[in-house]
């Protein structure tokens, strides 16, 4: 196995004494693309509607000496997915897709590690239609994702990619299926029975059920990709479930495993572990981008010292002078005390008080675990479609593309510095953009110590905001 780092003709082995060690160049996009931040707003302005790709954009890719997505993908991808990314924007490939694509396209196992916002879906996304048969009705690919907003997202892309481009009518394509928690898994099951697709998105709750039900056969699986890698280890009653679907269902040596996030805790290990256990093959490989600045760049940190009972009317201020384009405010979970005392959860309350003082232009929009899927479904492509604010729980945290976003607000610190990443990782999530997003936490004297923990570990620095006018 072989450790990839994103610093230019660096390669860090994993375990340097039974690693192949190969030097790698990495042609990083970013510091050699003098116009790349104009070139990708082209492209980016109208997400999914953008116009087909122009030849001066390819131009202007060749001039900065990038490959572009298709020079790196022809032969491997069908051409009607090459053309239909370029129809949606995807003409230069970010640094991981450029990493990553050619070891994916050559049949690697691979661990994906880079930034939040830095387009590892469509590096798996673009591998994932290399790999199918689009003759075969069986299901071919499996992705697998923590929520069901990550994996509404992940179907969107994948169902925007399988659209025929003009031209390609009566060309068979794929279908994608999204077999998410709280949907309709009795119509899912006749689906599978029926006509099964070539790609099915799933949580692990919903996959769960279909396995037991004998509804769902994963035999045919060719690629097999679990995106958040390290939340879903985390979480103890995803994990049983995890390590069978990585050794069982299909076998290793006839399938590629992605496994893929932006936070892989002792990823040496990790990667150690995945051969080890016969998840991976032996020669998978470790794409880790820029390993020495897990956090975007373009990120402004502050932080505003209040008391809790002015949290509130601190939140306010910031929204008022901020004035976000679109934002969103992440709260903590209700403690299992204040439900049984029977009060209301912080979100509720949030959410009324905006709704009551809030003046600005913005929607005031909540989502959170207890609610029924339509109404997180509601919330999910009201967010999309246009700006608003959102008040949420850590669910919008992990794989949430919003790509409008400008404003981060901690109303509650996060409980680790990997969840802090996360969150912080909602915004600035325009590729190559060079536009300054922040990052907010309101903060008690007492949590300025945690939160300094988190700029230890994850390498940034807040800045103190004073708010005048709250203090007189
Ligand atoms: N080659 C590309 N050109 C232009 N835009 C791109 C490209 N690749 C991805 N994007 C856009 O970048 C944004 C972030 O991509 P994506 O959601 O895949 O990030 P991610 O790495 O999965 O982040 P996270 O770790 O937070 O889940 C999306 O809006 C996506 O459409």
């Amino acid at each position: 196995m072989v450790c990839f780092c994103g610093a230019p003709a660096c390669v860090v082995p994993c375990r340097p004494s039974i690693s192949n060690i190969l030097l790698y160049s990495s042609r990083n996009l970013s510091p050699g693309l003098p116009n790349a931040v104009s070139l990708t707003s082209l492209l980016l302005f109208s997400h999914f509607s953008a116009p087909k790709a122009s030849p001066a954009l390819y131009r202007r890719a060749h001039a900065a000496a990038a490959p572009t997505l298709r020079e790196i993908c022809s032969g491997s991808v069908p051409e009607h997915i090459l053309q239909r990314a370029e129809e949606i924007g995807y003409v230069v490939p970010t640094a991981v897709q450029n990493q990553s694509l050619p070891l994916l396209l050559s049949g690697r196992d691979c661990i994906l590690h880079a930034q939040t916002g830095s387009g590892k879906t469509l590096a798996y996304l673009l591998l994932v239609f290399s790999a199918l048969d689009f003759n075969r009705s069986v299901v071919q690919a499996l992705i697998v994702v923590p929520t069901r907003e990550l994996g509404m997202q992940v179907t969107k892309v994948a169902r925007a990619l399988a659209t025929m481009p003009k031209g390609y009518e009566g060309t068979r394509t794929c279908t994608v299926m999204a077999l998410l928690d709280g949907g309709m898994l009795k119509r899912h099951r006749s689906w599978l029975k029926a006509e099964p697709p070539q790609i099915v998105v799933a949580t692990i709750g919903s996959l769960c059920q279909m396995l037991e039900k004998h509804a769902l056969k994963l035999e045919a699986m060719r690629v097999l990709v679990i995106d958040e890698v390290d939340f879903m280890f985390n979480s103890s009653k995803q994990v049983h479930l995890l390590r069978k679907l990585l050794t069982s269902y299909s076998a290793i040596s006839g399938r590629q495993t992605i496994l893929a996030s932006a936070t892989i805790p002792q990823h040496n290990r990790f990667v150690h572990d995945c051969v080890q256990q016969k998840w991976t093959k032996n020669d998978v490989v470790h794409v880790h981008v820029n390993p020495v600045e897990p956090m975007p760049s373009n990120l402004c940190h502050k932080f505003v010292i209040c008391s809790r009972k002015e949290r509130l009317q601190t939140l306010l201020y910031l929204l008022q002078k901020d004035m976000p384009k679109s934002g969103i405010v992440f709260v903590g979970e209700q403690s299992e005390k204040s439900k049984k005392l029977g009060q209301p959860p912080s979100t509720t309350l949030i959410i009324e008080f905006l709704r009551a003082s809030y003046g600005g232009c913005l929607e005031v929009i909540l989502l959170e675990e207890e609610m029924n899927f339509n109404a997180r479904a509601t919330s999910f492509s009201e967010l999309r479609e246009r700006g608003c604010l959102l008040v949420s729980t850590d669910i919008a945290s992990r794989g949430f593309d919003l790509p409008q976003t400008t404003h981060i607000y901690n109303f509650d610190l996060p409980r680790s510095a990997v969840d802090y990443l996360h969150r912080a990782g909602r915004t600035g999530r325009i590729p190559f953009s060079k536009d300054k997003c922040s990052v907010t936490s309101l903060i008690t004297k007492e949590e300025r110590f945690v939160l300094q923990r988190f700029e230890n570990v994850l390498m940034f620095q807040c800045e103190e905001l004073v708010l005048e006018s709250l203090t007189n």
